[in-house]
């Protein structure tokens, strides 16, 4: 299996390629999801000063108009001294007020008697608050129609001093507005109020009463509502002594007339944030309680110099992680995708380098078989292309070369049989050559050794003979010379003589060879008409009776000419040999005159 996958270029490519997409898409598909948990947050966070700066523009807007009463009494001051005088003129002005600013409640005024007239809206109509006297003592209570007109007599408060009404001190300890802090409604306690009192004051200085704007802060529940981020968030509002104003919370509203503490009514996720640093304000925290992960955002409003109202916007991780689920999905996806298209690309890459290849193997297998006019059909102007091309000029190189080959060891083979069938040729001619130069040298060595007429050893020959042979064993030497064949020659003719002598030869060697079988003796022509014989190893009476066979043979043996008998003689002289053939020569030689002198055809032994 390990082997299968380690000489598979397919899957090595294959393998190759995914871990460069690994290495290379990993790093994108983890900052991309890293990103979005980031994106997400700073997207969460935006929304959420999104919401906060809207939330505290909606503030401005509730306590704006408020502000503005104020300072529209800064213009027309002096015209409010006869005002406050005069209680119609007094709730005509107050009436006026309150219908040119949707955002008051109340508008309300208390002289320096502790007597009150106050103007608002609540209950879905208007109320009329007066004392009785205009000053502290019973305080009625009317319902009436926009413009201030008395319809009907609800109900009278026991006895009411303004004076003692901590707005009512408060504004008394500066020149400028005073906001109260948030309370619940004195009528309806399920309201949660806010009180802006003034004192004022003639030019002298003295105290014509405190001016007062009653602000009910329901709607900021609306309000906060829809600044809530997710179904499960929730946004509240809370001062700085740990008091809860509105929250969209069920579990914070007021109960017996007693705003929830912060502290108290503490969910796990706001205890977890008051136990961290909320001095870092409007920035996202992840707080994790354990059970859940929420993201909060801190933030307040600046009501007055002593007057912060915190702002807590907090939500469940969980609400937005569908929206961060589907990036993951969708990073997830992108990879499988990512990675099956390189997958697929990686398969057509490997097929487009591989195919050649394969056709390649295929090739120098169809040539190693020896198919050798395969060919790879292939047009490429890659270096595969370049490749199969340059496999293709090898293949036309390598036939040509094997035919070019084939012709020359054809050429070869002929010239060699060729060569061969010379070769046969020259040594039959040498053969022959050798034979016949053989017969001529023995022709020559014969002819150099042998007698032309009689065909017995010539001169040269017997001398050689003799001399070696004297050397070796003593012997006799027998020197024979025809007897008067001057007249034989004369009488007959040259050619005769020739014949004579060759006859006399013959006679001669037929009488060695026929008492000598075994002998080593030597018959020779040594002049015209001089024969000689060595005989080794041969004793006198050998001799003696071997002369007398020579000279008896001659008798008996003429030669026959026209049917005439020619009787030829010789004269013989012999001597014995013991080492000097020259001597022995000289000596067989006087013989031989010796044997001549004494009248012919006999033999003289030396003795
Ligand atoms: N036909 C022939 N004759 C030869 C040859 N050689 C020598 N003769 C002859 O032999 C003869 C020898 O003569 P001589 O020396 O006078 O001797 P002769 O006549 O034999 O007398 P004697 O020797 O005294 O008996 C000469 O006439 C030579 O010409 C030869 O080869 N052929």
């Amino acid at each position: 299996m390990t082997k299968t996958f380690t000489y598979n270029l397919t899957f090595k490519l294959q393998m190759m390629l995914m871990t460069l997409l690994a290495m290379t898409a990993l790093p994108i598909v983890m900052l991309w999801y890293h990103n979005s948990e980031k994106v997400m947050f700073q997207t969460i966070e935006r929304l959420y000063q999104y919401s906060s700066a809207n939330l505290k523009e909606r503030l401005d807007e509730q306590f704006q108009d408020a502000r503005q009463i104020f300072e529209q009494q800064t213009r027309i001051r002096q015209e409010l001294i006869n005002i406050v005088a005069d209680s119609s003129l007094l709730l005509d002005h107050i009436v006026t007020m309150l219908n040119h600013h949707y955002n008051v409640d109340y508008y309300y005024f208390a002289n320096p008697q502790g007597g009150l007239l106050s103007f608002g809206y609540s209950n879905g109509g208007f109320t009329l608050l007066q004392s009785a006297q205009e000053k502290a003592g019973p305080l009625n209570s009317f319902t009436t129609n926009f413009n201030g007109q008395k319809r009907q007599f609800t109900a009278m408060r026991g006895f009411f001093d303004a004076r003692e009404r901590d707005w009512y001190k408060d504004s008394l300890k500066t020149d400028q507005p005073v906001w109260s802090k948030m309370y619940p409604g004195a009528v309806d306690t399920s309201l949660l109020g806010i009180s802006l009192t003034k004192a004022f004051r003639d030019e002298a200085g003295k105290l014509l009463g405190v001016w007062g704007v009653d602000l009910t802060l329901n709607s900021l529940i609306k309000e906060l509502k829809s600044n809530k981020l997710s179904d499960n968030g929730e946004v509240l509002l809370f001062n700085n002594d740990g008091q809860i104003l509105a929250s969209t919370d069920k579990r914070h509203t007021l109960q017996n007339g007693q705003l929830p503490s912060i502290n108290k009514q503490a969910t796990p996720v706001i205890s977890q944030l008051l136990r961290q640093n909320t001095a870092s304000t409007d920035t996202v925290k992840l707080v994790d309680t354990g059970q859940q992960q929420w993201v909060a955002l801190t933030s307040y409003y600046q009501l007055a110099q002593n007057n912060v109202i915190n702002i807590l916007f907090y939500s469940p991780l969980s609400d937005f992680s569908p929206p961060l689920n589907t990036v993951k999905r969708a990073g997830l996806l992108f990879t499988i995708v990512i990675s099956l298209l390189a997958l697929f690309i990686g398969a057509l890459a490997t097929r487009h380098v591989l195919k050649p290849i394969h056709q390649l193997i295929l090739a120098t297998r169809r040539i190693r078989e020896g198919d050798l006019h395969t060919r790879i059909p292939l047009k490429r102007r890659d270096e595969v292309g370049l490749l199969a091309d340059n496999f293709n000029q090898m293949s036309d190189h390598l036939v040509s070369t094997l035919q070019a080959l084939r012709a020359e060891q054809d050429k070869t083979l002929r010239l060699n049989a060729l060569l061969e069938e010379q070769n046969h040729s020259l040594e039959t001619r040498v053969a022959i050559r050798t034979r016949e130069l053989k017969a001529a040298n023995q022709k020559l060595k014969h002819m150099a050794y042998s007698d032309y007429l009689t065909g017995i050893a010539n001169r040269r020959s017997f001398w050689e003979r003799l001399e070696n042979d004297s050397q070796c064993q003593p012997g006799w030497l027998l020197l024979m010379d025809l007897d008067n064949f001057k007249r034989v020659n004369d009488q007959y003719g040259h050619h005769i003589g020739d014949n004579i002598l060759k006859h006399f030869a013959q006679v001669c060697d037929g009488i060695l060879r026929h008492n000598l079988e075994d002998s080593e003796a030597l018959f020779g022509r040594i002049g015209g008409e001089e024969f000689a014989i060595w005989l080794p190893g041969i004793d006198d009476d050998t001799v003696q009776q071997l002369s007398s066979q020579l000279m008896d043979g001659l008798k008996k043996c003429p030669y026959l000419h026209n049917g005439q008998s020619i009787y030829v003689s010789t004269s013989i002289g012999a001597s014995y040999c013991q080492q000097d053939p020259h001597q022995a020569y000289a000596t067989a030689d006087q013989r031989l005159y010796d044997a001549k002198e004494k009248g012919k055809n006999q033999a003289v032994l030396s003795s």
